[in-house]
């Protein structure tokens, strides 16, 4: 049976990347999708405002949804403060298993807990079974569709406390025009629209931070 992309990237980073260094991690997916395969990692370009953003949140309980091969896990957790941890869910098992070695290789997997399952499962789970108190930053990069129900979800959970960050991927390709109606309309929420570049191309996107305001 021949091999996904996914699975293509991974043996890649497993025999050219540097086993422990999540920067070298990162350069060789880049280096793969932008030479050999486009895959819908978040990329550097757009990965330089993801940065700056984890490291304004400085947060101690960061969520990402939609791991993926793990690239913005990797992303994300390589900020990390001591005792600071990333949870990231993924529903897909092929990708879930290509995400961990991922994470495992770049030597991160001490502050990263990767859930399979379906975000809208796993959300009401946070507090009693992963003893998740409040979230300090969240990444939105799984279905775009999925943005705003996930958004609502977090905030009947009492996931989200004043000063929360949200960081939501391609609200401009493939878009996610729901939830900017929902979020810059919405008074709980201070936006911040970020211009960038779609992963590995020459196209218009962007990135959308959104403060709750409690
Ligand atoms: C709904 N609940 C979920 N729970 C857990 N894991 C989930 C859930 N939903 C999806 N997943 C998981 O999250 C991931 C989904 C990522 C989706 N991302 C994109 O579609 C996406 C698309 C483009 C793109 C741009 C131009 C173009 F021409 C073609 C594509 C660029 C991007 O940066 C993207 O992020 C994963 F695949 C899925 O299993
Ligand atoms: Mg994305």
């Amino acid at each position: 049976m021949n091999q996904s992309k996914e699975q293509r990237i991974l043996n890649f980073v497993l025999q050219n990347a540097v086993r422990g260094d999540p920067c070298s991690v990162l350069d060789t997916i880049d280096k793969y999708c932008s030479q050999k395969e486009w895959a819908m990692n978040v990329g550097n370009e757009k990965g330089l405002i993801l940065d700056k953003t984890v490291e304004e949140a400085n947060p101690s309980v960061a969520l990402e949804l939609g791991t993926y091969c793990g690239y913005s896990a990797v992303r994300i957790a390589r900020l990390l403060k001591a005792g600071a941890h990333l949870l990231t869910v993924e529903f897909n098992p092929e990708f879930a298993a290509i995400a961990k070695q991922m994470i495992e290789f770049a030597g991160v997997q001490d502050k990263v807990k990767l859930l399979e399952g379906p975000s809208e499962e796993i959300i009401p789970q946070l507090k009693k079974k992963y003893e998740v108190d409040t979230l300090d930053f969240v990444f939105l990069d799984h279905w775009k569709d999925r943005y705003t129900p996930d958004t609502i979800l977090l905030q009947e959970c009492n996931l989200l406390r004043k000063g929360s960050v949200l960081l939501a991927d391609n609200v401009i390709v493939p878009g996610a025009p729901e939830f900017l109606n929902y979020i810059r309309n919405n008074p709980h929420f201070q936006c911040t629209n970020y211009p960038s570049r779609l992963e590995y191309m020459k196209v218009e996107d962007a990135m959308e931070k959104a403060v709750f305001l409690g």
